[in-house]
């Protein structure tokens, strides 16, 4: 499988399970995300939802280029970044607290899964970006969207979506993305973390959570995504992004 789902007393974590390509999303992996919203909605002994990655090297490194390459047009591409936008969307607005595990390299749309989570515990090692810009595209699964929710300051937020880089782990922290950094084993730091977090009862960590969903539903989070979704598949189209795509696909080979 390239993902597992296992439920270890009040909490359930996601991992993307493809570590030789950096825990890059394909459809299977999109397909194990609706799994996890259906598992948390139908089963309310869950008080957080926790996504990470296999592996020591990183968290996920956005899109599966190999599959997604083959998208070309505008309408292609759109169909794949809303269809994952949506899923995301799901899984942001669970009505449980939600923390990404960032046990290595977060970029590209890998970023925007760490961003959409309510919590970001990352290892000293890892380095997170939004590199979309490298490929001339912005992000197109929502995490341009979500990072202007974080209450950053906003010229932190347009630097790191424009600078389009992966931040060492103290940057990350300095500018307000990640919520905790740790060392050692990510299950360890997670247990110290879940032991301060979690209340004795989950109607109150859903209460306030739905205070959050509330403000985004008021401000149309969704539809600002969906905005940002149309501007990444008509940037998609252009030449200069499949050239990015087929270099980096090429330098390796
Ligand atoms: C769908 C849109 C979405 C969005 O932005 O909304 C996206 O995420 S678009 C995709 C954006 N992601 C990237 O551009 C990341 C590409 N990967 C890298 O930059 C590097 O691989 C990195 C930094 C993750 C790790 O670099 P390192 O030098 O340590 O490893 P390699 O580059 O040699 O990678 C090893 C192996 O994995 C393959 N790989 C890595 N990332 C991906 C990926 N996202 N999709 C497909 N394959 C990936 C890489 O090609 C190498 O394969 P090999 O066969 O061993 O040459």
């Amino acid at each position: 499988m390239d993902y597992t789902i296992v439920k270890k007393d009040e909490i359930i974590i996601f991992e993307i399970n493809r570590p030789a390509i950096h825990n890059a999303i394909n459809m299977e992996v999109l397909a194990g995300f609706k799994e996890l919203v259906h598992t948390v909605k139908n089963d309310s002994s869950i008080k957080l939802a926790v996504i990470t990655g296999a592996g020591d090297k990183s968290f996920c490194s956005g899109g599966d280029l190999s599959v997604l390459h083959k998208l070309k047009t505008e309408q292609e591409s759109f169909e794949m970044l809303s269809e994952a936008a949506t899923i995301l969307y799901d899984v942001a607005t669970l009505t449980i607290p939600t923390l990404a595990l960032v046990n290595g390299t977060a970029v590209g749309g890998g970023c925007e899964i760490a961003t959409l989570c309510d919590y970001r515990l990352v290892k000293k090692e890892a380095r997170c970006g939004f590199i979309q810009g490298q490929l001339a595209i912005t992000s197109g699964w929502g995490g341009g969207t979500y990072l202007w929710e974080k209450g950053m300051r906003q010229d932190h937020t347009l630097q790191m979506l424009t600078e389009a880089v992966p931040y060492p782990s103290d940057k990350l922290q300095t500018i307000g993305w990640a919520t905790e950094i740790f060392e050692g084993h990510k299950y360890t730091a997670l247990e110290a973390f879940v032991q301060r977090m979690i209340v004795p009862h989950e109607t109150v960590l859903r209460a306030y959570k739905m205070q959050l969903i509330r403000k985004w539903e008021q401000s149309k989070l969704y539809e600002r995504i969906m905005e940002e979704v149309r501007t990444c598949s008509v940037l998609w189209e252009q030449e200069v992004h499949h050239d990015a795509v087929n270099s980096f696909l090429s330098k390796k080979k």
